[in-house]
């Protein structure tokens, strides 16, 4: 492994870095995975979550991917969900592969209640799961006056009513069998500060934050635990594709150097409360929205406010750049 140490512009993201690099030119999101996974401290017992069952969702790419990566590597056996078949396929692959562990994935539409439905049905099938992620998200960039209803809904959709199926999927098997259960969702800490530009999301955020607390308080007695996670900047293909399409739209969300912290968050930091929160180790935490930011948030620089400066021309760019990237995505796309 080659030690460089890189600070400036890396990708054709204006982010300021300091980062152990393995593979010089490769894109800031690829690079930063690698070095994680390579320099992974196993902190828990590799058994952990031995005899575990965990549904992740949208586990195909990005967080979720890594997230899944670490608990199929301290046991679990893994199932993952998205729409793309291909993406999923090849993300089972990795995970059996890099962590030596089990995983599955299900084509499913978090958006589409009966597609949920049957992805749990299936799932029971062949036993039921201890735990669920509620991972998969949906965003990008853009004034709030020019969002078409379509637009709104498909973000709205994807994480509140996702989150709200998934879980009550979950929670209705649990309580039926007499099973305990975790779920944990992954937030944003946007759910305490709010953010411009990416209304819907925000507040889709902070719908399932309330989940948490209140499903936490309803299924408590029956033994299901409810907690979330606010992640600060990770940096993924997927979420810098639809929230720092441009140059000019580097601004404090998706930046490091106003982290308290000064660096982005680090895959294995966040596989490492996931697999704290979801093993039965921490029994008495629930309710609870974890933030994992590097101080980010307390700092406020933490929001798309920033984006003000930008000319309604820049806006067409970013919203042309936007959906380039959603057009290919869709093309893999099977649910
Ligand atoms: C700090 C980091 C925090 C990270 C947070 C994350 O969650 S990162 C996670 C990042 N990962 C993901 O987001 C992964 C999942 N993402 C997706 O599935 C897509 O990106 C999606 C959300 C656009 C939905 O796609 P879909 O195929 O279901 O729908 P569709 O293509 O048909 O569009 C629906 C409507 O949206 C409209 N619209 C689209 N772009 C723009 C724009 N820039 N401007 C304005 N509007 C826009 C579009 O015009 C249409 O409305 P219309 O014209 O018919 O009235
Ligand atoms: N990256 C970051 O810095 C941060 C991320 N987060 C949160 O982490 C989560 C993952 O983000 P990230 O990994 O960056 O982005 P990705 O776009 O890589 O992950 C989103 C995943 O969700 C899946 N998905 C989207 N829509 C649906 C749907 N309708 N049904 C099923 N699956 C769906 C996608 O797969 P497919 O398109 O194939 O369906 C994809 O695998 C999101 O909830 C995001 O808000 C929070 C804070 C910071």
């Amino acid at each position: 492994m080659r030690l460089i140490i890189e600070a400036g512009r890396a990708c054709d993201l204006q982010i300021k870095y300091i980062s152990v690099l393995i593979s010089p030119g490769a894109p800031v999101w690829a690079v930063q995975q690698r070095i994680d996974w390579q320099d992974c401290a196993f902190m828990f017992d590799r058994d952990l979550l031995k005899g575990k069952r965990i549904l992740v969702t949208g586990g195909g790419t990005g967080l979720g991917k890594e997230i899944s990566m670490g608990f199929a590597a301290h046991g679990a056996h893994v199932f993952i969900c998205g729409r793309r078949p291909e993406i999923l396929e090849q993300a089972v692959g990795e995970i059996r592969t890099r962590s030596g562990g089990q995983a599955d994935a299900l084509v499913a539409n978090v958006r589409d209640p009966d597609s949920i439905e049957k992805m749990m049905a299936d799932i029971w099938n062949t036993g039921p799961l201890t735990g669920l992620v509620n991972n998969a998200g949906a965003n990008f960039l853009a004034p709030t006056e020019t969002l078409s209803p379509r637009g709104y809904e498909a973000i709205r959709s994807t994480i509140m009513d996702g989150s709200f199926y998934a879980a009550q999927g979950c929670g209705k098997r649990w309580i039926a069998a007499g099973l305990p259960g975790v779920i944990i969702s992954n937030l944003v800490t946007w759910v305490w500060t709010g953010s411009a530009y990416v209304v819907p999301a925000a507040m889709a955020k902070a719908a399932v934050h309330a989940m948490t607390m209140s499903l936490a308080v309803e299924w408590g007695p029956k033994g299901i635990r409810v907690n979330a996670v606010a992640p600060g900047p990770f940096p993924t293909e997927n979420a810098w594709d639809k929230l720092n399409p441009l140059v000019e739209t580097g601004v404090g969300a998706t930046q490091a150097d106003e982290v308290p912290l000064r660096r982005f968050g680090k895959m294995d930091e966040l596989r490492n409360l996931m697999i704290f929160l979801i093993s039965d180790g921490c029994s008495y935490i629930t309710g609870d929205t974890i933030s994992i930011d590097g101080g980010h948030h307390l700092a406020a620089p933490s929001t798309f406010a920033g984006l003000s400066k930008l000319s309604p021309e820049d806006w067409q760019r970013a919203r042309e750049a936007i959906q380039a990237s959603t057009r290919k995505e869709k093309e893999g796309r099977s649910a």
